[in-house]
């Protein structure tokens, strides 16, 4: 037979049998299709004990949104596939700081596991269609994973975790860090939109290494703030949410905002800065809360400046002592106090319940910190411990932090003037802010040993203005004294004629009664 007819022969029984298998299928009865169907799926695991996992990158329809298992093993396997894989692919993934490799379409490589084998290719489904879709790509990626079905145990229970929590470590380490402000609720735009907080790249280069402060002190924030991190199992322990609270108070210009930065900066969390002013009442105050990823810092700047949260008590108390308005400018301040208020009808039970009611549970691994320039004016209720657990105080610069901004600004260890700058700061409160603006050279022309005299300058200046307004309050103090004392003797006089009169009186009056009996 020729090869021409041969295969025209096998073509034609093929067709036939194919012809007989569809006659056969549709009278054949269901029930022994599903028997025969489950044999030879049993047959072919007999042959190939292998197990597959797809992944897919996209799995919802309608919402066009990355799968985050897919993610989590991109992430996983670009810090495998890059030292394995010959075949790479490079891409610029959103949020993330650099570029991110994975393996290219139709690679595999195999990862072990607890001594278990698996393998991961990476392949993409070719849509049959030619319809262009608005989405631009229509190939559907995905991984597979492949492992022998007496592996199933392990995989299941162990292995898959084990690559989520890596991949999404990767993802945490290597994404941009973002710091989020609140938008007023009129520009909210629904809820799937997040349009609750706006957000910009963080880039604050604030560290705890550059934060001048005593070393200890400095210390023991660090370690509080790692063992926090490491203390998921810990808290889940003892029943309390995975979160902590930071006050951080102390004079202006003493490093509370750079703190916080820090404080990021160390953790690699993201900063989430509420302006409760822009909030309109408690509830809005829970969605921005539930609206808050994991990994961050809520953090509240000037809480007493924020809200009247002293309660409602103090407030009328407040008023009347007044109301009276002598001075114009501190009317026009209440008044414009008064207005904030009103537009901001969040309460003192709203924050606590922010800071510590069920909803603070949602999510985990949360920092809040509130910060104030005095701490006296809160209300106990607000800074307890467990809602704020730690306070910090951030103080006037002492010689150590004067230390650490000459370090900084002057690339300085020692220098001949620094015993005298010690002495000068023990007697003197001047914020790290002015001791950083003085030591800042001004021009390309001044050197170390200029920038330290126009320091000591400041602090003489600042010591000289301290030993004024010292005197000052000491005159105002004197003359207050002096006036309640006049104010006193006058009373008592006023009280002695008082007491005189009513002498006077009774007499008048027992001699009218003795007339009047006689
Ligand atoms: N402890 C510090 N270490 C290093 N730099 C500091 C420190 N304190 C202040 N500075 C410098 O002073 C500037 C102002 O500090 P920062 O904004 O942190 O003060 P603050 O305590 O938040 O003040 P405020 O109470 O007015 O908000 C910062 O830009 C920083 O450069
Ligand atoms: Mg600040």
């Amino acid at each position: 037979m020729a090869g021409g007819e041969m295969w025209t022969q096998i073509g034609s029984s093929l067709a036939g049998l194919m012809f007989i298998w569809a006659m056969f299928k549709q009278y054949f009865p269901f029930e022994i299709e599903g028997h025969l169907h489950k044999y030879t799926q049993k047959l072919v695991s007999l042959i190939y004990p292998y197990i597959h996992i797809t992944f897919h990158e996209f799995t919802t329809e309608g919402f066009y949104e990355r799968s985050k298992a897919y993610t989590a093993i991109e992430r996983y396997l670009s810090t495998n596939t890059s030292t394995r894989a010959k075949r790479l692919k490079a891409d610029m993934v959103r949020d993330s700081k650099s570029l991110v490799l994975s393996m290219d379409d139709y690679e595999e490589i195999v990862d072990e596991f607890k001594g278990i084998k698996v393998w991961w290719a990476s392949s993409k489904n070719i849509p049959r269609s030619q319809v262009i879709s608005f989405y631009g790509d229509e190939e559907k990626r995905f991984y597979m994973l492949k492992f022998h079905r007496r592996h199933r145990e392990i995989v299941n229970r162990f292995y898959l975790n084990h690559v989520m929590d890596e991949g999404k470590a990767i993802e945490v380490k290597t994404r941009k860090r973002k710091l989020y402000t609140n938008n007023r609720s009129e520009q909210w735009v629904g809820r799937y939109q997040r349009t609750t907080w706006s957000h910009v790249v963080f880039e604050h280069p604030a560290t705890f290494d550059t934060l001048a402060m005593e070393e200890t002190k400095k210390k023991q924030i660090v370690n509080d703030l790692i063992t926090f991190t490491k203390s998921k199992d810990y808290y889940k322990k003892i029943g309390k949410a995975w979160k902590r609270g930071y006050l951080l108070f102390g004079p202006p210009g003493t490093g509370k905002s750079t703190m916080i930065a820090a404080m990021a900066n160390l953790l690699e969390y993201d900063v989430y800065d509420l302006e409760l002013t822009a909030v309109k009442d408690n509830t809005e105050l829970r969605t921005l809360l539930i609206d808050t990823s994991n990994k961050s810092i809520i953090v509240i700047e000037d809480i007493d400046c924020s809200l009247d949260l002293t309660g409602q008590r103090k407030k009328k108390e407040e008023k009347d002592g007044e109301g009276d308005g002598k001075d114009p400018v501190s009317k026009k301040k209440n008044e414009d106090d008064e207005k904030s208020k009103e537009s901001s009808k969040v309460t003192l039970s709203g924050l606590l319940n922010f800071i510590d009611g069920l909803w603070s549970a949602c999510g985990g691994e949360r920092i809040i910190v509130f910060t104030t320039n005095y701490v006296e004016k809160l209300d106990p209720a607000l800074i307890r411990r467990g809602r704020m657990d730690k306070h910090i105080e951030l103080s006037y610069c002492c010689f150590e932090a004067f230390k650490v901004l000459a370090r900084n600004y002057l690339d300085l260890e020692s220098h001949d003037l620094f015993e005298t700058i010690g002495k000068l700061l023990e007697e003197t409160k001047l914020s790290p802010a002015d001791v950083a603006e003085n030591l800042m050279p001004k021009s390309n022309d001044e050197d170390a040993d200029a920038c330290l005299a126009n320091l000591i300058d400041a602090i003489e200046k600042a010591k000289e203005e301290a030993k004024v307004e010292e005197e000052e309050k000491e005159r105002v103090k004197a003359e207050e004294e002096k006036k309640a004392k006049a104010d006193k003797e006058e009373k008592d006089k006023e009280e002695e004629h008082k007491s005189d009169e009513a002498v006077e009186e009774k007499k008048t009056a027992g001699e009218e009664v003795r007339e009047n009996g006689g």
